[in-house]
């Protein structure tokens, strides 16, 4: 329940967006006892709204739709010192343009809370816009998909200290709880966009974890032969204790595994079928939010990532998977073309559980990669932005209801970095260099054997990659700088030369004539 303080405070809200966030974050903030008013754009997402709520069992406060924007935003006057909006619209143009239709109903005091998927430049823009007029705009991470948007989400809010600090107790009675300690999963990250950059690097990570995830289920299935439900029970092994235990995107692969069609299939009737066949073999190897724009966050930490030059390449790789998989008839095209092999089964496995728990070892070694890379994104971002965010909290709000919990990750990464605020680089710390050192060897194996059998495995050799280049001395880019300094006299620093090795990141000043013009 919210403190006395916040429900007094915000008895109603104001909910705009009723797909599939949204209308579950109604439920939830009725359940937490607030009057909720609901908007859409779209006639038929009000009417859904307003037909669950017939059938609901657990709703305290109540909820109301609204086709008109003017009595949307009229209705939640008068309730508190101040009107509170949660917005869940898909990014970019539609939350300015609400902005637009309800600026004119806007109050000093008002607080606008973003919980979309939002480029974090577009929020500080509207912040600077609000800001004009007196009121809040909070960009806020909402992490955990519909059923945590329903359940509890893990939030991310950046923003005005002063108005986060109202809706704090709001915000911590909605969050998720670290089952641990039952701390909420929710923080003020720090200013500005903080909020939803840390988000994005949340969908970043996730990526670099999906494709991971993936190729180890891809190279159980098609390269060891397994059937769903032996996958299905490895899965479930994984998640059960050691480095992959509580962990999201396992435990839920699991459930894939498990799950067949029945007469009736799901509420609506997806998923019906009398063959006892998967639910998944109905699912085709498209991801397609890239290509429609619905979706930014992988694409946008790519770009972050590689504009304050920090490598990740396991995400980086993830995403160009996204983006390859959402062509189909074009991969036909390049396949009939390309004649490229297809994976098949290894030969000669003669022991599978040593096979696989070297996979564990190598998925496991991957999405903490995948970890480090991102929280270095963060760590950037934060001190060429003056955030000061400190990162052990974002290992806090990610213990719970959103996608990349990971339990032993979590418990490695927190302590280091809930001390030590400046800390840029992951293998920096101890615990980390040797957990990434200790799962290197099944890493390379699992893609040494996984390669012979022509496995698709683009994160899982980036990860390899990344790790030998990111701890070698003797990289391959000696000879890349001396073609640059022949054909571009790009110059050089010198092996030996105190100031130039290792030295800072700082051009060098020595130039070989080459090959004279
Ligand atoms: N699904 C998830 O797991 C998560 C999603 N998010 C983010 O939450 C937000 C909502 O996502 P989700 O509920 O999944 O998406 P949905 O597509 O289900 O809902 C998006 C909502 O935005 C509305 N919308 C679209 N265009 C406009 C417009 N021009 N003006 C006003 N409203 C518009 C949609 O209306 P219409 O139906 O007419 O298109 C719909 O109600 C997104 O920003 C998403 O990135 C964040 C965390 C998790
Ligand atoms: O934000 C999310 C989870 O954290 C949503 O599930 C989102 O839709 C994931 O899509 P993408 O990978 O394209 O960001």
């Amino acid at each position: 329940m919210p403190s006395a303080d916040a429900a007094q405070r915000f008895k109603r809200i104001g909910v705009v967006g009723a797909g599939s966030m949204g209308s579950m974050m109604a439920f939830a903030f009725s359940e937490l006892g607030l009057d909720v008013s609901v908007w859409d754009v779209e006639k038929a997402n009000v009417d859904k709204v307003m037909g669950w709520t017939k059938k609901a069992k657990t709703m305290k406060g109540k909820i109301e739709g609204f086709y008109s924007i003017d009595e949307f935003t009229k209705s939640l006057e008068g309730h508190g010192p101040e009107k509170l909006f949660i917005f869940s619209v898909t990014h970019g143009h539609p939350a300015d343009s609400v902005l637009k239709m309800i600026k004119p109903d806007l109050k000093r005091g008002d607080i606008i809370l973003d919980g979309g998927n939002e480029n974090y430049r577009r929020t500080e823009r509207r912040q600077r816009e609000c800001e004009e007029i007196g009121v809040t705009w909070i960009g806020m991470g909402v992490s955990g998909g519909y059923q945590s948007a329903r359940h509890g989400p893990s939030l991310s809010p950046g923003g005005d200290a002063k108005a986060l600090e109202l809706i704090m107790p709001l915000l911590e009675a909605y969050s998720a709880k670290d089952p641990k300690t039952g701390a909420p999963c929710v923080t003020r990250i720090g200013p500005g966009g903080s909020g939803h950059f840390v988000k994005m690097v949340h969908n970043g990570i996730e990526g670099g974890m999906l494709s991971t995830l993936a190729e180890a289920w891809s190279y159980m299935h098609i390269g060891l032969g397994m059937d769903y439900e032996q996958i299905g029970d490895v899965f479930t092994e994984w998640n059960s204790k050691g480095e992959l235990r509580n962990n999201y995107l396992v435990s839920i692969g699991a459930d894939i595994m498990k799950t067949k069609r029945t007469p009736e299939g799901d509420w609506h009737g997806e998923g019906a079928g009398r063959d006892g066949g998967y639910v998944l073999d109905d699912v085709l190897d498209k991801v397609v939010q890239d290509d429609d724009n619905t979706e930014g966050t992988p694409l946008w930490s790519v770009m972050e990532s590689a504009s304050r030059h920090v490598s990740t390449p396991t995400l980086t790789v993830a995403h160009y998977l996204r983006i390859a998989s959402g062509n189909r008839a074009e991969r036909d095209r390049a396949a009939k073309k390309l004649q490229m092999p297809t994976p098949r089964l290894m030969e000669n496995t003669r022991d599978r559980a040593a096979v696989l728990e070297k996979l564990r070892k190598a998925v496991y070694c991957s999405f903490l990669a995948s970890f480090c890379q991102g929280l270095e994104v963060i760590a950037r971002a934060s001190e060429d932005e003056g955030w000061g965010i400190n990162m052990g909290n974002c290992l806090q709000i990610w213990r719970a209801g959103c996608i990349i919990q990971s339990e032993y990750i979590a418990d490695i990464l927190q302590p280091p970095l809930a001390t030590n605020k400046h800390m840029m680089n992951m293998k920096f710390i101890d615990e980390v260099a040797l957990e990434l050192n200790n799962n290197f060897s099944a890493l390379k194996s699992i893609v040494l054997e996984g390669i012979v059998s022509d496995q698709y495995m683009p994160a899982l050799t980036a990860t390899l990659e990344y790790l030998k280049y990111e701890g070698g001395m003797n990289l391959p880019t000696k000879f890349m700088e001396a073609q640059m300094d022949y054909f571009g006299a790009h110059s050089y620093n010198k092996p030996g030369i105190p100031g130039e090795d290792p030295g800072p990141v700082r051009k060098g000043p020595h130039h070989y004539e080459w090959k004279p013009a």
